[in-house]
């Protein structure tokens, strides 16, 4: 199955979308405005990704939850847009595919490409080709960004992958594998050593830990999850919590509590991709459910 010329196969919200289905019943809804995850409910679970009650679907301005693609800029450190403009950009869709009989319980994926345009160029001046690939297997959901310099300079970026992970009760939740990662502190290059053996959340967080081993592991009551991650060397935790959360207009005053921003990203260092080379990076999120 391919979708040429569609956006989708389906509309989430009013915006075109793939549903991808395996056979056990797993599924994940990726719209492509921003190339962006909304939802994934792995099979017999419950929904593990956050999506705000009070996102804008209005298809201008970022869609609160899911995973929204930071490019080509992380956060406000640069001139750019916060969070760079892949976010809001509507993507190509180049192709779904759900094969039910691939082994161990199916394969089913959605390709999406954005491309350099006159509106990127005004903001910055590059020639680039990125590729978003969603790919559900049993259990697990693979999500990949894929950069290709077509131009004769480097090209240099930074972002990522902003997962909201959906938590029943953030204060119960730990996440564990950041101990001995170098913690950047708020608004300095200074980094501080993560001495505790697991995060816990009962405040605002907001961190960026440098080249962390991986995988992570959050452990919600009888669920976990395997937080996995390749070509993105850095992390960021982030949760508005109550103050900051009452601020944002797209998150109900209480959506703090059932959310936790685990990011894969590439912040320290930018990333550098050489003329005609490309660069990849991935997260990986494997239910571990008991
Ligand atoms: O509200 P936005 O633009 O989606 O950003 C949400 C958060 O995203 C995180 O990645 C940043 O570290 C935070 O500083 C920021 O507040």
């Amino acid at each position: 199955m391919s979708a040429s010329q569609k956006l989708g196969n389906t509309t989430f919200h009013g915006l075109d979308a793939v549903r991808l289905t395996l056979p056990d019943g797993s599924t994940a809804v990726i719209s492509a405005f921003g190339a962006q995850a909304l939802s994934w409910v792995p099979a017999g679970g419950g929904e593990r990704l956050y999506l705000s009650p009070q996102a804008n679907f209005g298809g201008s301005v970022p869609i609160r939850g899911g995973v929204p693609v930071i490019f080509p800029q992380f956060s406000e450190r640069g001139p750019l847009p916060k969070h760079g403009f892949a976010r809001t950009a509507t993507w190509t869709l180049e192709e779904w595919r759900e094969q039910p009989e691939a082994e161990e319980g199916g394969f089913a994926c959605a390709v999406y490409s954005l491309t350099a345009d006159d509106a990127s160029r005004a903001l910055w001046p590059h020639d680039f080709r990125a590729e978003l690939t969603v790919a559900l297997t049993r259990d697990r959901l693979d999500i990949e960004l894929e950069v290709e310099n077509p131009g004769s300079e480097p090209l240099e970026f930074t972002g990522g992958l902003h997962t909201y992970l959906r938590v029943k009760e953030v204060e119960n939740v730990t996440l564990t594998g950041l101990h001995g990662s170098r913690r950047q502190l708020p608004g300095s290059q200074e980094t501080k050593v993560e001495t505790g053996p697991e995060l816990m959340v009962d405040d605002e967080v907001d961190q960026v830990y440098l080249d962390v081993p991986r995988p992570l592991l959050l452990k919600d009551g009888r669920q976990a999850l395997a937080i996995a991650s390749e070509g993105f060397p850095d992390v960021v935790v982030w949760n508005p919590w109550e103050h900051r959360c009452a601020s944002l207009k797209d998150m109900p005053a209480n959506g703090f509590r059932h959310m936790l921003c685990v990011e894969a990203v590439a912040v320290g260092e930018p990333v550098v991709v050489a003329p005609g080379a490309s660069w990849w990076g991935r997260q990986t999120l494997v239910t571990l459910d008991a």
